[in-house]
């Protein structure tokens, strides 16, 4: 199996038992091995078919500045888990030292190695992580020869808005980027901050609960429109219907921006027709792109179309690093 090998990837983190690693930052230096198929990258030399290392040291970077752990056994498992939402990547190993830990004794370094896999039988799309047999070797080399002749297809970026106010939506939406980032050829390229933001132009007499809010960068090979054929499957997954606009919803999926391309299709408009009059859309779209520009009709810097949206004062940080979180939060399972 081919992999990528990243080390000494450091940063300063709270984390330890003692009460003053609570408070007190120290240095956390990880070593994180990849396994993965890079046949078609060897090939191709197209950064879209592997996965950024560069990506890989943020989301590292991201942990070890992260939420607490006592230990660095947990902290290492956060790592695996954040470098397991990759699909291509079938297997790591991840090493974390703790140079400065607490020991009185003199010592060069303690360090903790962990060996994690995606679960058995994961299956991403059409492509599902087997161990491969002749058969199936034979028919990948049959691909790969016809992949040879063929030219890489042509890659998309698009800027998609994920909300939702029923359940526990940081999971559904976790989930829904997991499941994007599966379509085959894609890969989510940035994922925003989570925002907790009042509803926007809801509708109805009764109070309504505020919803969460994110929005991903993916790099795509599909059009516009098969896109958004998945996001409605996904969407549906997670139970939504669209009996009523603009009601409550356990997951929402908008196509905000798809290569900056200017389309007045109902069925798929482009721009998405109402981001520019929304805050909870333009601020996390801020944190994927900062320099974003919305085109069309009302194009301008997404940075000054953020502040001068009427909901510009209800979006609020709820979470930076709520991607790595694993099942329920404690505020979710209350909603
Ligand atoms: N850019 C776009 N992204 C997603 N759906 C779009 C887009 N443009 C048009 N649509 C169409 O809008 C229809 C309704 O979408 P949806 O149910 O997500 O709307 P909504 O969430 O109630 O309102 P809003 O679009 O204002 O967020 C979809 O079936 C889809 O075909
Ligand atoms: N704050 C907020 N308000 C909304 C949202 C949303 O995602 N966040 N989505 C809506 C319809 O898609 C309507 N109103």
């Amino acid at each position: 199996m081919d992999y990528i090998t990243l080390t000494g990837v450091s940063a300063l983190g709270t984390h330890g038992v003692l009460d003053f690693e609570h408070t007190d930052p120290q240095p956390f230096v990880v070593d994180a091995t990849l396994y993965l198929d890079l046949s078609d990258a060897s090939r191709s030399d197209d950064l879209a078919d592997t996965v950024s290392y560069a990506q890989i040291a943020d989301r590292i970077v991201s942990v070890i500045q992260g939420e607490h752990c006592d230990l660095i056994e947990r902290l290492a498992q956060r790592i695996a888990d954040s470098i397991l939402l990759l699909w291509r990547v079938q297997r790591t190993v991840v090493t974390v030292h703790k140079p400065k830990a607490p020991i009185e004794q003199d010592f060069g370094d303690v360090s903790v190695t962990i060996e994690r896999e995606q679960p058995s039988g994961a299956s991403y799309g059409d492509e599902k992580i087997d161990t491969p047999t002749k058969a199936s070797q034979a028919a990948a080399e049959q691909t790969e020869q016809t992949e040879q002749v063929q030219d890489p297809p042509e890659l998309h970026t698009a800027i998609l808005a994920l909300g939702g106010n029923v359940g526990d939506v940081s999971l559904a939406m976790r989930e829904a980027i997991v499941s994007l980032d599966a379509l085959p050829g894609n890969q989510i390229t940035g994922i925003s901050a989570l925002y907790r933001t009042a509803p926007w132009g809801v509708p109805g007499a009764e109070p309504v609960p505020d919803f969460y809010n994110a929005v991903v960068e993916l790099s795509t090979p599909l059009s516009a429109r098969e896109l958004l054929e998945h996001i409605h499957t996904i969407e549906a997954e997670h139970g939504r219907t669209r009996d009523v606009h603009w009601d409550s919803r356990t997951l929402d999926i908008d196509i905000i921006d798809f290569n900056g391309t200017v389309s007045a299709d109902p069925d798929l408009t482009l721009p998405h027709p109402r981001a520019w009059q929304r805050a909870f859309v333009l601020r996390p779209w801020l944190d994927v792109q900062p320099n974003a520009q919305l085109v069309g009709e009302h194009e301008g810097a997404v940075a000054e179309l953020a502040q001068r949206a009427p909901d510009a004062h209800a979006v609020q940080l709820e979470s930076l690093d709520w991607i790595l979180q694993t099942g329920r939060t404690k505020e979710d399972g209350q909603r």
